[in-house]
């Protein structure tokens, strides 16, 4: 379909294709439903043709023109109300019942696909952006396939029917109706698509409150502390004020074409009255058709708006779409790629390795070295040298720039992510915690564990105070929020999370950085035997912590600037490591 912005519509051939596999899933799991709607939908347009019908007979029969039992007609046209409510009640719980369903089905599988997404998609997508697609947006098309195909059937099925009704009536009355009705519908081609690019904004603009009330809230404290309160307040004002200023031009550009129909339906309704009266006068019609007629020119502006209106949710639909549709087609994170050959310990190589977020400037610059299978490296350098960068790109987490990494002597990027993930255990630097019980959020969900298994894992990570101080231990309840564990706890339970999976590959950023000394003592000596055998990665801005390593690298401004054994480094003098030893620790 045209449309003079330049915007693709729903009429139109990319977006009515884009529509397809959507359309069809919804078929596939509703189809007994769907049946039914259509079988009901026809047989309550028939009703509502029927009822001006009726009503013309009891008219003529109760002014004497047709010889008829006016008692009968009363109990038909009764029943037809009957009828109606029944059907509309019907119609309206199968509605509600495929919307829901296609909706959670929609949701199931952007949940799944996101889950599956690369950590650079998170860095990518605006705050609020995929509440808001995983929310409004599928609720969107949830509602609009549940109704938009068999509605549009129905009512063009009726304003088909009523424009025959009036032929059948006296042709006149139908010839009166069929150009209104054509210009109804070629208003509609004109207008379909022009409130698209407003209601696009009206999204990006709801997206970006929930973008800031996401990040005020979780920032709450800080605010208030930091005195910050004036300045969201006024963000929020302005933020509400867009959205007034996006909604109103997306109401006001879908509002013209139901007020175009209800201002020449009002028209249309005078002229069949008009006409009405001329053909009585004649005596080519009697009272009862009269009536029959203007009550089928009041009844066709309910189609034709319906219609609108169906069109109108369809164009909203189509942001929501295109949403969607971007968010299904990102490609998930690898799957199906090479296995990891072997068992481990594997060597772990950087080969001019350099890596930038997104267009941001360099943070790591063509690093190179061989770390040998099953030993430890230990990275330092200053704050913002890149070293967390190095761990999240040796886990995958995000991928170089420029050069290649290679686990066993297999490039990282080809292997089969869950094979990686099965392989490498990543401990970033916070933790996550989810709703549930302490046993959840170690085993992140996998059932299967064995309680001494986990307890044992809990206890090497230092966390045996905490859980004999839980009074249901295992199954004590976390919360997601600020009631769940110390930072402390959580870096230690991150540990524990680790020590429960027998990877071959361990990548620890700051493992002990939030924790007392002592236990620090007790945990890195846990950390240890549990880089034993396996091939390790420790960033730290401790010394203490990589007494064991069997490799130091230093990084500075991205850039490696020493690698090797770290006898060798303290050898000499004059070498970077050298001088960190000397000043007592790594420089932070
Ligand atoms: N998600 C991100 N998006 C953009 N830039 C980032 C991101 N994460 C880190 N950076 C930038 O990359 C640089 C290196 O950060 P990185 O966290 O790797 O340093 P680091 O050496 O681990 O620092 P620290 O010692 O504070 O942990 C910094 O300048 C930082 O601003």
């Amino acid at each position: 379909m045209d449309n003079p912005d330049g915007h693709e519509t729903f009429g139109n051939n990319a977006d009515s294709h884009a529509w397809l596999p959507f359309f069809r899933n919804h078929f596939r799991i509703n189809r007994g439903r769907i049946a039914l709607l259509a079988l009901l939908l026809p047989l309550d347009v028939a009703r509502q043709l029927l009822t001006p019908e009726i009503l013309r007979r009891f008219i003529d029969a109760a002014t004497g023109h047709v010889p008829q039992s006016a008692g009968r007609l009363v109990a038909v046209y009764f029943a037809l109300v009957a009828a109606g409510l029944g059907t509309a009640t019907l119609l309206t719980n199968v509605s509600a019942k495929l919307a829901w369903t296609s909706t959670n089905a929609l949701r199931d599988r952007i949940v799944r696909n996101i889950l599956h997404q690369r950590a650079s998609f998170f860095h990518d997508a605006a705050p609020g952006e995929l509440v808001d697609r995983i929310d409004n947006d599928t609720t969107r098309l949830g509602s609009i396939m549940s109704n938009l195909l068999l509605d549009l059937a129905a009512q063009t099925l009726l304003a088909v029917g009523i424009v025959a009704a009036l032929f059948h009536l006296d042709w006149r009355f139908g010839a009166l109706f069929l150009p209104f009705a054509a210009t109804m519908l070629a208003l509609l081609r004109r207008q379909a698509g022009r409130a698209l690019p407003h209601i696009e904004a009206q999204r990006r603009t709801e997206a970006r409150i929930l973008g800031a009330v996401d990040e005020w809230t979780t920032g709450a404290e800080d605010l208030r502390t930091g005195g910050a309160v004036t300045h969201v307040r006024r963000a929020l004002w302005d933020l509400a004020r867009l959205e007034y200023r996006t909604g109103r031009a997306a109401a006001a550009a879908g509002v013209r074409w139901p007020a175009t129909v209800q201002a020449l339906s009002v028209v249309s309704i005078l002229l069949a009255l008009a006409l009405g009266i001329w053909l009585h006068h004649r005596g080519s019609a009697t009272v009862g058709t009269v009536f029959a007629a203007l009550s089928y020119a009041t009844l066709i502006r309910f189609p034709l708006t319906q219609i609108a209106s169906r069109i109108q949710e369809a164009q909203a639909a189509v942001v929501s779409l295109r949403r969607v549709r971007a968010l299904l087609e990102n490609p998930p994170d690898h799957r199906g790629g090479a296995e990891l050959a072997g068992t481990g310990p594997y060597d772990l190589v950087f080969e001019h390795v350099t890596f930038a977020y997104g267009d941001g400037p360099r943070v790591l610059d063509d690093v190179s070295f061989r770390l040998p299978p099953g030993k430890t490296l230990g990275v330092v350098g200053r704050t913002g040298s890149g070293k967390s960068t190095l761990i999240k790109l040796a886990f995958h987490h995000v991928a170089p720039t420029a050069g290649q990494i290679r686990i066993g002597g297999q490039d990282l990027h080809a292997l089969d992510r869950r094979a990686l993930r099965r392989a490498v255990a990543y401990v970033p630097q916070g933790i996550t915690l989810f709703t549930g019980t302490l046993r959840d959020n170690l085993t992140l969900f996998a059932p299967g564990h064995d309680d001494a298994v986990l307890v044992a894992a809990l206890r090497e990570a230092g966390l045996g105070p905490l859980l004999e101080s839980l009074p249901d231990g295992l199954d004590s309840h976390l919360d997601a929020g600020r009631n769940g564990l110390s930072v402390g706890e959580g870096q230690m339970l991150n540990l524990a999370r680790a020590f429960l999976t027998e990877p071959a590959v361990v990548l620890l950023d700051e493992p002990s950085a939030q924790i007392d000394p002592h236990t620090e003592q007790t945990l890195r000596e846990a950390l240890h035997r549990f880089a034993r055998g396996r091939t390790a990665i420790i960033v730290s801005h401790r010394l203490a912590a990589l007494h064991h390593v069997d490799r130091i690298l230093v990084l500075e401004n991205g850039r490696a600037v020493e690698y090797g054994e770290p006898a060798r480094l303290l050898a000499d003098a004059d070498s970077v490591f050298a001088g960190l030893v000397a000043q007592g620790q790594p420089p932070a």
